[in-house]
């Protein structure tokens, strides 16, 4: 049976983080002037959905790299997502954000990776990606698609906890909703 060990192997994974660190995670976004976003590939298109939600929340956020994105400065906050931690646009970018004095977030399975060395605090993620290092969760899931699926659920619990803290309704949300679709 697929489905139920998939969803087995996203259990095993989200029940090793701890909700009050995602609940800190929403204070620090709540405090930041402005939250930029930043990864590749599917980690790219959670941290998009993930940068979505935010502005739905009332949040000032852009994702990096596109056009309209401006400089980033202090009070700013980066969210870098990077499975592995080793994709060189994301550790550049947390690196140049560090040297700038923001704070950086990073997003990653592995603690020990060039990007958790650029982040001020990491959201740990302790599934398996592309590389299948020896130390990572088993899956029978191909390439990082354990690692999309439980980072996509952690930033929708934070998304969650980050609008019970900024007391954002429903229909407050859907108000910044798109009216253009
Ligand atoms: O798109 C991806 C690939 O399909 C693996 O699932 C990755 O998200 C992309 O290659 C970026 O890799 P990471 O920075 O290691 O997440």
């Amino acid at each position: 049976m697929i489905v139920p060990t998939i969803l087995k192997e996203v259990e095993t994974v989200l029940s090793q983080v701890a909700e009050e660190q995602l609940q800190e995670l929403a204070k620090e976004l709540q405090k930041a002037e402005r939250i930029f976003i930043i990864g590749e590939g599917r980690s790219g298109l959670m941290a998009k959905s993930f940068a979505m939600r935010l502005m739905h929340l009332g949040a000032t956020v852009y994702v990096v790299g596109e056009t309209i994105t401006p400089s980033i400065g202090e009070g700013d906050l980066l969210v870098a997502v990077s499975g592995s931690g080793t994709t060189k646009s994301v550790v550049w970018t947390a690196e140049k954000t560090q040297s700038l004095g923001c704070t950086v977030i990073g997003v990653t399975t592995n603690p020990e990776s060039p990007l958790a060395a650029a982040s001020t605090r990491i959201l740990h993620v302790p599934a398996a990606t592309k590389y299948r290092r020896e130390n990572e969760l088993k899956t029978i899931q191909p390439l990082g698609s354990l690692f999309d699926q439980c980072v996509h659920l952690l930033f929708d619990t934070i998304c969650l906890q980050y609008s019970k803290l900024s007391s954002v309704s429903n229909k407050d949300a859907f108000a910044r909703h798109s009216n253009l679709e």
